[in-house]
C-alpha cells in the first residue's frame, strides 16, 4: 500500500505475533524488543515498573493508557533519552539498556521528534538531511576525501526527495519548515525519521492536533512503515486510530503494563474500556476518514458534525472516498 490515491482498504492485520494466552508479560514469535525488570522512580512515585515486555516485529503496536501512566516515560528509556534505575532491555538482539540516544538511532530504532523552534528556521529539505545517519562526511578522514562526502550527499539528498515525493512534500522543499501547518509538521517529523533507514519507528501521539483532512494520509504512511518491513511502536489516545491500524495493543496504568493483545480483544476488556476510552469507542475512525466503507451510523453523523462544528470545513459523507484531501485544514 502506498499513497492516499490507493483506494482504501481494510488494514492487513498481522496476527499470530504471540505465543501462548495473550496476558501482560506474553511471548512474541518474534519479538524486535525484550524489556526485563524495566523501572524508573521520580521521588516517591515509580513512573515505570516494567517486569517483562516484547514488542512484535514487522508489526504495528500501540502503546495505550491513561495520563501519567508512564508511556513517555517507557519510551524515553527504551530511546536512551532516559536513565532506569534497573532493568535490561535487548532491541534487534543488542543490548541496548545504557546505549546513549544517538547510537540508539544508529542501530536502527529511531522516534519522532516535534519541530522544534530551531528547525523550523531550517528548510523542509535541510530537516530530512539532518535525519540521515552515518554520514562519510562527519568522519575526519572521510571530510577530507572530497568526493567520498559529494556523493554520500547526493545520495542523502536524492533519498530525502524520494521520501518527500512520498510524503507530498517535494514541493515545499525549500520552504522553512516553521511555515509548515500542524500537520505538515508531523507528516515531516515522520518523513525525517525514515532518513535513517530504521527498523523500528517510534511515534508519540502521531494523532495529536492534527485535523481529520490530514488523518487518512497519515494513516496510509503508519500502515506504509510496515509494509515496507519496518516495526512500528506508537502512544496514542485516539482510540479509534489504535484499533483501525494496530495489530498489536499493549495498555499500561501506574508504571505497569496490565493488559496486552489484539485491539478487538484488549478493547472488549471492561476495565480497558472503563478507563482508557473515550464516548466515541463505537465509531470506526476509517469510516469517518474516508478510508473504508461503512454504515453512516448516528454515531459517526455525531462525530462528523462535532468535527466540522470545531473546524468550520464541512465534510461530505459519500463513502467512501478514494483520495485523501489535498488541502490540510489543521487546527492551530
Ligand atoms: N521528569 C520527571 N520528573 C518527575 N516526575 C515525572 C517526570 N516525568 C514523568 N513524571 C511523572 O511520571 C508519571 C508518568 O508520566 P508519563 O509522562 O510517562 O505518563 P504518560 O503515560 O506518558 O502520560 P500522558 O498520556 O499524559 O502523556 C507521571 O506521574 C509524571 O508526572
Amino acid at each position: 500500500m502506498s499513497s492516499s490515491n490507493a483506494a482504501p482498504l481494510r488494514p492487513v492485520k498481522s496476527t499470530g505475533l504471540h505465543i501462548g494466552d495473550a496476558a501482560p508479560g506474553v511471548a512474541k514469535v518474534d519479538p524486535i524488543i525484550i524489556a526485563d525488570n524495566v523501572t524508573r522512580q521520580f521521588g516517591g512515585l515509580k513512573a515505570v515498573d516494567v517486569e517483562h515486555l516484547e514488542i512484535p516485529r514487522n508489526a504495528i503496536t500501540a502503546l495505550i493508557g491513561p495520563n501519567g501512566a508512564g508511556k513517555t516515560t517507557l519510551f524515553n528509556l527504551l530511546t536512551g533519552f532516559d536513565k532506569p534505575d534497573t532493568g535490561t532491555w535487548v532491541f534487534d538482539g543488542a543490548q541496548l539498556n545504557g546505549v546513549p540516544a544517538f547510537k540508539v538511532a544508529r542501530m536502527g530504532q529511531v522516534r519522532t521528534f516535534q519541530l522544534t523552534k530551531a528547525l523550523g528556521l531550517l528548510t523542509v529539505l535541510e530537516n530530512m538531511k539532518l535525519g540521515s545517519q552515518k554520514q562519510k562526511g562527519e568522519g575526519i578522514f572521510a571530510s577530507l576525501i572530497k568526493p567520498l562526502w559529494n556523493k554520500q550527499e547526493e545520495e542523502i539528498e536524492e533519498r530525502a526527495l524520494d521520501i518527500l515525493a512520498r510524503f507530498k512534500l517535494d514541493t515545499k522543499k525549500d520552504d522553512f519548515a516553521a511555515s509548515l501547518s500542524g500537520g505538515q509538521r508531523k507528516l515531516l517529523e515522520m518523513a525525517r525519521a525514515l532518513m535513517s533507514q530504521p527498523k523500528l519507528v517510534m511515534l508519540d501521539e502521531p494523532m495529536a492536533g492534527v485535523n481529520p483532512a490530514l488523518t487518512q494520509s497519515l494513516l496510509e504512511h503508519i500502515l506504509d512503515l510496515k509494509t515496507q518491513g519496518m516495526s512500528v511502536l506508537f502512544v496514542e489516545h485516539d482510540m479509534q486510530m489504535v484499533r483501525h491500524i494496530a495489530d498489536w495493543v499493549v495498555v499500561m496504568a501506574e508504571g505497569r503494563v496490565v493488559a496486552e493483545g489484539p485491539p478487538e480483544d484488549v478493547m472488549q476488556n471492561p476495565a480497558v474500556i472503563d478507563a482508557y476510552l473515550g464516548s466515541h469507542q463505537d465509531v470506526d475512525l476509517g469510516v469517518v476518514t474516508g478510508r473504508v466503507a461503512g454504515e453512516i451510523t448516528p454515531e459517526v453523523e455525531e462525530l462528523l458534525e462535532e468535527i466540522d462544528a470545531e473546524t468550520g470545513v464541512d465534510h461530505a459523507i459519500d463513502q467512501p472516498t478514494a483520495a485523501a484531501p489535498e488541502k490540510d485544514e489543521d487546527i492551530k
